[in-house]
């Protein structure tokens, strides 16, 4: 196995995002001492029984210490807090780097109280499941996924390639771009997705007409694909809505117009402009599959559309 690219890296969260960091560090040899913080001791206990790192403490400025690397995996409204918590305890050139699904608030809630010399580069994994906590973690997650780094203008360059190289041994493919840019593209292709995905199943357990076991004997795949997104975590999902507030609601407009010229279109009979939008709409799956992107996300069950005699 290769050198290890730090001595310690430090995993502030312990939940699906950094279980599964603490799994590929160990794999990969990418560190030669894992220490976990999370705030919750029962959570710390379980991420010690899992094995998942060298050492382990609820004190986040001790863990932290002396580290080259901390990661941050916390969901989006707590980053302000953690950054509060450990800045004083940081190693000067250390870089501090986060996974949330928002870009801008997350830089807004830390850099202002990172010490001059930590490199703080804030970025994102597009890799994830429904689930949360540390069993859910697999080293896996981030294979053959995208990490997008919002780098702050002066960021080192350095720090940025070592970052780079990281994640690029956790399996995933790099790219930059500016955090307003970031937040706008995850608005549509993943947060509205969530959204509407908790609308429509809360939209159908309210229905009195059907009843709640219908809806669970009947529920057709299309349903159940909803129902997964919709069981994601409930304060990850709070905090990205609070913290993409402009762009969701730019991108919840632009649904809802869409929405009623379609309902439009159904409600007149307008069979050639349903027709046309759902043509045009299937081939976005197509391109998808041909930029080599996998299309199920979940789990190892992935079956590829490729497959459709599979089922
Ligand atoms: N779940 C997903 O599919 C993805 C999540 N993300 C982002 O990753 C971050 C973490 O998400 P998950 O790992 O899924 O969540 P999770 O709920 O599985 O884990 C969150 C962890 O943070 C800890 N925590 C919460 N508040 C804290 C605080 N103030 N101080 C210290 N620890 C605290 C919890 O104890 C837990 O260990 C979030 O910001 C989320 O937006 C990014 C990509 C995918
Ligand atoms: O479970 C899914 O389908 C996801 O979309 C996972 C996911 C959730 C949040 C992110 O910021 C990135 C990926």
């Amino acid at each position: 196995m290769s050198d290890p690219l730090f001595e310690k890296i430090a995993l502030v969260g312990i939940g699906l995002i950094g279980s599964s960091l603490a799994r590929v560090i160990r794999r990969e040899g990418l560190a030669r001492h894992i220490a976990i913080t999370t705030r919750s001791a029962p959570t710390l206990a379980r991420a010690e029984e899992l094995g998942l790192g060298d050492s382990y403490s609820t004190d986040a400025k001790a863990a932290v210490k002396d580290a080259d690397l901390v990661i941050v995996s916390v969901p989006v409204g707590s980053s302000g807090a953690v950054a509060v918590d450990i800045a004083s305890a940081l190693k000067p050139g250390a870089i501090l780097t986060d996974v949330g699904s928002t870009k801008a608030s997350v830089i807004a809630q830390m850099a202002p109280h990172v010490p001059a010399g930590v490199h703080f580069i804030p970025g994102h994994p597009l890799a994830g499941t429904e689930k949360s906590g540390p069993d859910a973690g697999f080293a896996e997650l981030f294979e053959n996924r995208w990490c997008i780094f919002t780098p702050l203008p002066d960021t080192d360059p350095v720090a940025l390639e070592k970052l780079s190289e990281f994640w690029r041994r956790c399996g995933s493919n790099i790219d930059t771009m500016d955090p307003e840019h970031h937040d706008m593209t995850l608005a549509i292709v993943s947060h509205l997705p969530h959204i509407i995905a908790y609308n429509i199943v809360g939209t159908a357990d309210d229905l009195e007409s059907v009843t709640k076991s219908e809806v669970i004997k009947y529920s057709a795949s299309g349903f159940r694909d909803f129902t997964r997104l919709a069981a994601s975590d409930p304060t990850m999902w709070r905090d990205v809505c609070l913290h993409n507030k402009d762009a969701i609601l730019e991108m919840l407009a632009r649904f809802s117009e869409d929405l009623a010229s379609l309902q439009r279109a159904i409600r007149w009979g307008d069979g050639d402009k349903l027709f046309e939008m759902f043509t045009r709409t299937r081939a976005i799956r197509r391109s998808i599959i041909d930029a080599g992107q996998e299309v199920d996300v979940p789990n190892f069950g992935r079956e590829a559309i490729e497959h459709p005699a599979k089922g």
